[in-house]
C-alpha cells in the first residue's frame, strides 16, 4: 500500500480516512466512515461502501492514551508493533488474527481487515453466548505463536533479532504500573469503590502476597521467551460461533510464555465470576478447554518442530509446561486484581448494576486473584484451577 503526502504525524479526521481507503477499496464506491475506537488508546475508523456494506479499518495511535489525554504521552512507535505482531503471528497463525493490508509509520495507522461482521467476546460473553470454539481457536492461537516465537523453534540469532525489533519499553512499562505494580500499593492510579476498601487495604498490608506479586513481576521485566501478545484479554478477540480473531497486540514483546495464557485465563474467570451456576459451566469449560487444547498443541509442535538439542531429554517438556502454567496462574491472579481495583476495570464486572451483587462479585474476583498467586505452586492441573470458579 502507498503512504499519503501527508509527512509528519497528524491526527485522522474521518474524511482523511475516506481518502486513504479509496484506492483500497472498489473504484468510485460510494463511502461513508466512522470512529468505532471505544479501547484505552487508539482510533479505530471504519470505511465502508455505502452499497456493498464492505468495509476496511484503519487504526491509528494517538500520540497519547486517549483514556486520560495528552496529560500521559505514549510512544506513536505502538502503531508499527501491532501491525508487525500481527504479521507475524499471522504467520503460525493464519485465520485467527486480522489480515493487515498496510502501514504508514510516519502517521501510525495499520489497515486491516474489518471483522465488524463478528462480535468482542467480551460483549458477546455478557450477553450470556457461549462462542463453543473460543478456547480451542485461542488455545491453539497461543500454542502456535508462543512455540513458534520461542528459542524451542528458532534459531538463537533470530530470536533475539526479533526480541529487539520487538522492544517495547513504553507499553511494557504500562503493565509493570498497571497489573504488577500499582494495585498492591496505595497508589493514586487506583480506581475502587469504599466498600472494597477493607479487601484492598488487606492486599496492600499482605506480604507474602506482595513477595509473590513482586516475583510475577521480575519475570515479566526480564524472561525473554516468546513474542507474545501482551494483553490477551476477551476485549482482544472477536469471535461468533465459528470464527475467532484476536486483535490489538499492541503491547507485544517478548516475555513470559505465562503472560499470554494466564491474561486470557483471568478474563474468562471474571465473567465466569458474573454468571449463574449453568452459565459457569460453559465458562470452565472453556478454561480447561484452553489450557487442554494450548498443552496438546505445543506438545505437538515440540515434538515434531522443536529444535532444542535437550528436546528429547525425559522430563524437560514437562518442566517446560509445568513453569508456563504455575507462571499462567500467578499472572492471572494479577490480572484479576487489576481489573478490579486497578485503573483499567471490566464491563462484566463495571457493567452490574445491582450494587449488593457487583461488590460481592468483586470481592471473590480479589479472593481468588490472591489464591491464584499464592497458590500457583499448588494448584497442579486446571482443575484444581475451575473447582476455584465452581466453588464461588
Ligand atoms: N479489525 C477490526 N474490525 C472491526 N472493528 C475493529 C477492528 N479492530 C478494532 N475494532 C473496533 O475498535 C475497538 C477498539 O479496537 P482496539 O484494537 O481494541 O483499540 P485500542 O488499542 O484502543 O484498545 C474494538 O473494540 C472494535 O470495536
Ligand atoms: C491506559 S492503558 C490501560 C489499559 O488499556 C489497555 O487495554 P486496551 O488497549 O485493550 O483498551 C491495557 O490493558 C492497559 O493496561
Amino acid at each position: 500500500m502507498t503512504t499519503t503526502a501527508i509527512s509528519t504525524y497528524e491526527p485522522l479526521t474521518e474524511a482523511a480516512a475516506i481518502e486513504l481507503a479509496a484506492g483500497l477499496l472498489t473504484e468510485g464506491a460510494n463511502l461513508e466512515c466512522r470512529e468505532i475506537g471505544d479501547g484505552n488508546l487508539n482510533y479505530v475508523f471504519r470505511v465502508s461502501d455505502r452499497e456493498s456494506g464492505r468495509g476496511i479499518i484503519i487504526k491509528q495511535a494517538l500520540p497519547y492514551a486517549k483514556v486520560v489525554g495528552e496529560s500521559w504521552p505514549l510512544t506513536l512507535k505502538r502503531a508499527a508493533i501491532e501491525a508487525a505482531a500481527l504479521r507475524k503471528h499471522g504467520e503460525f497463525a493464519a485465520g485467527l488474527v486480522p489480515a493487515v493490508y498496510g502501514t504508514d509509520d510516519k502517521l501510525a495507522y495499520t489497515v486491516m481487515e474489518d471483522l465488524s461482521h463478528l462480535t468482542i467476546a467480551r460483549e458477546g460473553l455478557i450477553q450470556g453466548k457461549s462462542y463453543p470454539k473460543l478456547s480451542a481457536h485461542i488455545g491453539e492461537y497461543l500454542a502456535q505463536t508462543l512455540f513458534h516465537t520461542s528459542d524451542f523453534a528458532l534459531h538463537p540469532f533470530e530470536k533475539k533479532r526479533l526480541a529487539a525489533e520487538f522492544s517495547n519499553p513504553e507499553l511494557c512499562k504500562i503493565t509493570e504500573d498497571l497489573v504488577f505494580t500499582d494495585p498492591f500499593f496505595d497508589y493514586e492510579t487506583n480506581d475502587f469503590e469504599p466498600e472494597l476498601r477493607q479487601s484492598v487495604e488487606a492486599i496492600w498490608n499482605n506480604d507474602s502476597l506482595k513477595l509473590e506479586a513482586a516475583k510475577l513481576k521480575r519475570s515479566f521485566l526480564t524472561e525473554a521467551e516468546a513474542l507474545l501478545h501482551g494483553d490477551l484479554h476477551t476485549g482482544s478477540i472477536f469471535a461468533d460461533d465459528n470464527e475467532t480473531k484476536v486483535i490489538d497486540p499492541e503491547f507485544a514483546f517478548y516475555g513470559p510464555i505465562g503472560f499470554d495464557v494466564g491474561l486470557f485465563l483471568a478474563n474468562l474467570i471474571v465473567q465466569g465470576i458474573t454468571r449463574n451456576r449453568e452459565g459457569r459451566e460453559t465458562i470452565v469449560r472453556h478454561i480447561e478447554n484452553t489450557w487442554d487444547v494450548f498443552e496438546t498443541r505445543f506438545t505437538e509442535l515440540w515434538e515434531s518442530k522443536g529444535i532444542e538439542d535437550f528436546r528429547d531429554v525425559p522430563g524437560y517438556r514437562q518442566s517446560v509446561l509445568q513453569k508456563i502454567f504455575r507462571d499462567a496462574l500467578g499472572f492471572a491472579g494479577c490480572e484479576l486484581i487489576r481489573r478490579t481495583i486497578g485503573l483499567a476495570h471490566v464491563k462484566d464486572l463495571d457493567g452490574i448494576e445491582d450494587a449488593g451483587q457487583r461488590i460481592q462479585f468483586k470481592k471473590q474476583a480479589l479472593r481468588l486473584g490472591e489464591t491464584l498467586i499464592i497458590k500457583r505452586s499448588e494448584l497442579t492441573s486446571i482443575q484444581d484451577v475451575t473447582a476455584l470458579v465452581e466453588e464461588l
